[in-house]
């Protein structure tokens, strides 16, 4: 309902009223005599223009109420239009340069500024709009609230003014129809009525402004809450009013059946008792009738008749009998006709009392139905008081809602008013703006053109860099590479390590299990060996120290292994008496990995690191060599024996037919191989540590490579070998079999012994048939190959004489190489007897200072090595070894 409609009862009103006016003035005349008369008309009058003035504010608050949203939405409008606008240009601008596949440009730039300046005055915009939209949305819901509140008091105030107008009309009525007497009376009525009517609408138009007040105070959450509560109470009283009109309907309804049934009932009793009277009349009569009967039949004397029956005849005596049977009868009909009329007078009594007793109900029922209405009408009086005082508030907190509405929007108004200097500031700006997005994809271009000129221009600059440190990096890499060949050829292609195991509990106790090695902790190439009350000194490449853990051994020999990448053959033995730590070198244990594991997993990464210019391969093969016998430990024919033959390319390499070699990728790989081999191992003899400690067990890593862009070909190879335990045979005193294990190991081993005397003499003839070690090993202990020998040492006193022993071999295999300085000790060793009881060098040594004189005999390695190089004769000193 439009505010129009919402007033149109008032319009209604107005209008009646100025009918009912047009009445008055014809009804004036009638009237003029009475000064009282115009008394009254002139509170009519009053009366009749109060709606109109009531009307009044009301068209104001409507006006003022409905003016300010088509001037919003005009202003807006114009606003709405000139954002879309921007919006657009600048939408159009993004996908302009988005097009152009230019970038947008960088927020210090001027154009980013400014792109960003239109940003933020969107938002700004927008921000607004959606305020306003809100403020709207608002602005209905309170104005749907007021229609709703201000509807009833309308209706009401409608009604009023209906029947003022009917009273109106009718008092005019009676004016023209009575006379000067009766218009007296009945003008007092009428201002009494009037003054009552008076009293209605003040108190409606009361009402309506409560309604009013509390519609501008809706905005506030508390009255409309009030409101809403009002009119629910008011709703309730309403369906109250409902109920209990109903029920005073229903108990109208009931009284007046009631009445019917008592009236009928009365009714019917009348009939009875007329009926009863009429019977008891008819029985009076009859009685009367039947008395006189008797009294005339009676009348003859009895003497008579008996004295007639004494004397008469028989006939006359059977009339008297006859007369006498019929008294008799009606003297029992008599009683009878008493009895029934002693019944009937009872029944009468009894009628009688019935009646007053109905009466009396019905004089109580109707006390009650006096008294229901009585109440009835109290509460319909309360009734309406609260809903008038319902309506009061109500239209109270109507009107001060929209007091507030009207604030709000005149907030609003303000609002709108500072927008628009902005607005029109920031119409100024988007416009140097516009002009500047237009201009914007020329200057874009340009950069873009200059930025790619310049960035080809680097780019060339760089690539030409890089080609140049390219190039420097390939020169840098040889010459490293040189170097390093170099080096590793000066060290000497043979390096020997060795590793002195820890004291551990199977050792046992006892003063044989004392510590008889001891190290230099200025040199870690030096070994101090007590044996029989002296001192040896053992001078090697490296000395691992018991507490030397895996990981220290392995980035030792690390350089080596990946020397085989780069086509090296590579062979690491660990060489040292049964229990002096070779397979835990080699192998190690699962969690705590040994060379062999190590080794592959950086070969791994070095082949994924250079995955990028090789293709590499990496094969490996286990092989076991007992008591002369070569055994492939990863076939599945366990029975089957290796033999090594000349390769039938002509390329003089050596190969054994049937070897199996299993590509590995993965850690994971290598541990299968391994379990593989290590099964092998483990069913072909019962007693796998006293085997495993007779056999030589070879690791043979293959790589296979060939550059990506060069296709050049390399192959290198990797021979990690854990040797049988080497045993003095005369002192350990074996026989039989153990004799021939023994027999076979030394064999191979003064074999491997002679072979690197040979290499490193630069004899004609190496030796490297005597042994199916050495001839499986020729091609990684000929040639550029490098060897480590790992020698590995006991610490005990008890194992002191294989100690000397292992470190005798290893110094002079060593030593070999210190033939440079002119000072080998070939004379002194024989490499076809490494157990054999040659003196070391005569140096016996006490702790403390170390004297001595020793022509052609040096202490450290050549001065190439780095390390210190002592003069023939002079002094060193001497820490003291382990009790
Ligand atoms: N560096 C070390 N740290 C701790 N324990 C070690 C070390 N070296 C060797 N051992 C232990 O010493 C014992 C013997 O080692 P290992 O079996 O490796 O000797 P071996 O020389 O291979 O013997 P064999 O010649 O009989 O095969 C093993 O129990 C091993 O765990």
């Amino acid at each position: 309902m439009s505010k129009v409609d919402q007033h149109r009862p008032l319009h209604s009103a107005a209008s009646d009223l100025s009918q009912v006016r047009g009445g008055r003035t014809d009804g004036k005349e009638l009237l003029r005599p009475h000064d009282q008369l115009l008394t009254v008309k002139g509170s009519q009058q009053s009366l009749q223009e109060e709606p109109g003035q009531h009307e009044v504010p009301l068209q104001d608050d409507e006006t003022g109420y409905k003016l300010p949203a088509p001037v919003l939405h005009k202003n807006n409008s114009h606003k709405l239009t000139f954002i879309r606008s921007l919006q657009d240009v600048v939408q159009e601008a993004q996908l302009r340069t988005e097009n152009t596949g230019s970038k947008v440009p960088p927020p210090s730039s001027p154009a980013g500024r400014s792109l960003s300046a239109v940003r933020n005055l969107i938002d700004m915009i927008n921000a607004l709009q959606e305020d306003k939209v809100r403020l709207q949305e608002e602005l209905s819901t309170r104005e749907s609230k007021c229609q709703v509140l201000s509807g009833a008091p309308q209706c009401e105030i409608g009604d009023l003014e209906g029947k003022l107008t009917d009273q109106t009309q009718k008092l005019s009525t009676l004016c023209s129809e009575l006379g000067t007497t009766d218009l007296e009376k009945h003008l007092e009525i009428l201002v009494v009525e009037n003054d009552r009517l008076k009293q209605d609408l003040n108190g409606s138009q009361l009402q309506l402004r409560h309604l009013r007040r509390s519609l501008s105070g809706c905005s506030k959450c508390d009255h409309v809450e009030e409101n809403s509560q009002l009119r629910e109470r008011l709703s309730r009283a309403q369906v109250e009013l409902k109920k209990t009109t109903e029920h005073l309907s229903e108990l109208e309804l009931e009284v007046q059946r009631k009445t019917e049934h008592v009236s009928q009932f009365e009714q019917h009793l009348q009939d009875v008792l007329q009926g009863k009277a009429e019977m008891e009349e008819g029985l009076n009569k009859r009685i009367r009738d039947y008395q006189l009967t008797l009294a005339r039949q009676s009348t003859p004397p009895v003497k008579y008749i008996t004295k007639t029956v004494q004397v008469e005849s028989a006939k006359t005596k059977q009339a008297l009998e006859e007369a006498q049977g019929r008294n008799q009868y009606l003297q029992e009909q008599v009683a009878v006709q008493r009895q029934v009329i002693h019944e009937r007078e009872q029944q009468l009594q009894e009628s009688w009392h019935n009646t007053a007793k109905l009466q009396a109900q019905i004089m109580i029922y109707e006390a009650e139905l006096e008294r229901t209405r009585g109440e009835m009408l109290e509460e319909l009086q309360s009734m309406e008081e609260e809903k008038n005082c319902a309506i009061e508030e109500a239209f109270l907190r109507a009107q001060s809602e929209m007091k507030a509405v009207h604030e709000n929007l005149n907030g609003v108004r303000m609002n709108l008013l500072s927008v628009q200097p902005a607005l029109k500031s920031l119409t100024n700006d988007y416009n140097c703006l516009k002009h500047q997005v237009r201009d914007f994809p020329c200057l874009l271009q340009d950069a873009i053109c200059q930025t790619k000129e310049e960035i080809f221009q680097m780019v060339e600059e760089v690539k030409e860099v890089n080609r140049d440190l390219l190039h420097k990096y390939k020169r840098e890499m040889q010459l490293r590479k040189k170097c390093h060949n170099e080096l590793v050829r000066l060290r000497g292609n043979i390096r020997v390590f060795c590793r002195v195991r820890p004291i551990t509990r199977e050792d046992g106790d006892g003063p044989e299990t004392r510590g008889v090695v001891s190290f230099d902790s200025d040199d870690d190439g030096v070994l101090y060996v007590s044996y029989r009350g002296k001192t040896s000194v053992f001078e090697l490449d490296k000395v691992f120290p018991p507490h030397a853990l895996q990981n220290d051994v392995f980035q030792d020999v690390q350089a080596l292994i990946t020397s085989c990448i780069d086509g090296y053959n590579v062979c690491i033995f660990a060489y040292g008496q049964t229990g002096s730590g070779k397979t835990y070198t080699m192998e190690g244990t699962p969690k705590n990995p040994g060379i062999n594991q190590r080794a592959l997993g950086l070969l791994f990464s070095e082949v994924a690191e250079r995955s990028e210019d090789w293709d590499l391969t990496i094969t490996v093969s286990m092989v076991e060599i007992y008591n002369e016998t070569l055994r492939n430990l990863l076939s599945k024919d366990l029975n089957e024996k290796l033999e090594i033959k000349l390769n039938p390319d002509g390329s003089g390499q050596l190969y054994v037919p049937g070897l199996t070699e299993i590509r590995v990728r993965s850690v994971e790989d290598i541990n299968r191989v391994f379990e593989l081999g290590r099964l092998n191992r483990a069913t072909d003899c019962t007693n796998v540590n006293e085997r495993s400690s007779r056999s030589h067990a070879l690791l043979i890593i293959s790589i296979a490579g060939t550059n990506t862009t060069s296709g050049v070909k390399r192959t290198g190879k990797l021979n990690l070998v854990d040797l049988a335990g080497s045993e003095r045979v005369g002192k350990s005193g074996a026989e039989g079999h153990r004799l021939r294990e023994a027999q076979n190991i030394n064999k191979s081993l003064s074999a491997l012994g002679d072979v690197i005397y040979a290499l490193r003499s630069k004899q004609s003839y190496i030796p490297f048939r005597n042994s199916k070690l050495t001839y499986l090993l020729q091609d990684s202990l000929s040639g550029d190959s490098k060897t480590l020998m790992m020698v590995q040492v006991s610490p005990i006193e008890r194992s002191v004489s294989e100690t000397v022993c292992s470190l005798k071999f290893a110094q002079r295999v060593r030593s070999v190489e210190l033939g440079a300085m002119g000072r080998r000790t070939e004379n002194h060793y024989s490499p076809s007897r490494p157990d054999s009881e040659l003196e070391p060098p005569p140096v016996m040594v006490q702790p403390g200072r170390l004297s001595y004189s020793q022509p052609g005999f040096t202490v450290g390695r050549s001065s190439l090595s780095g390390r210190r190089k002592l003069p023939a004769t002079g002094e060193i000193s001497i820490r003291p070894g382990p009790t």
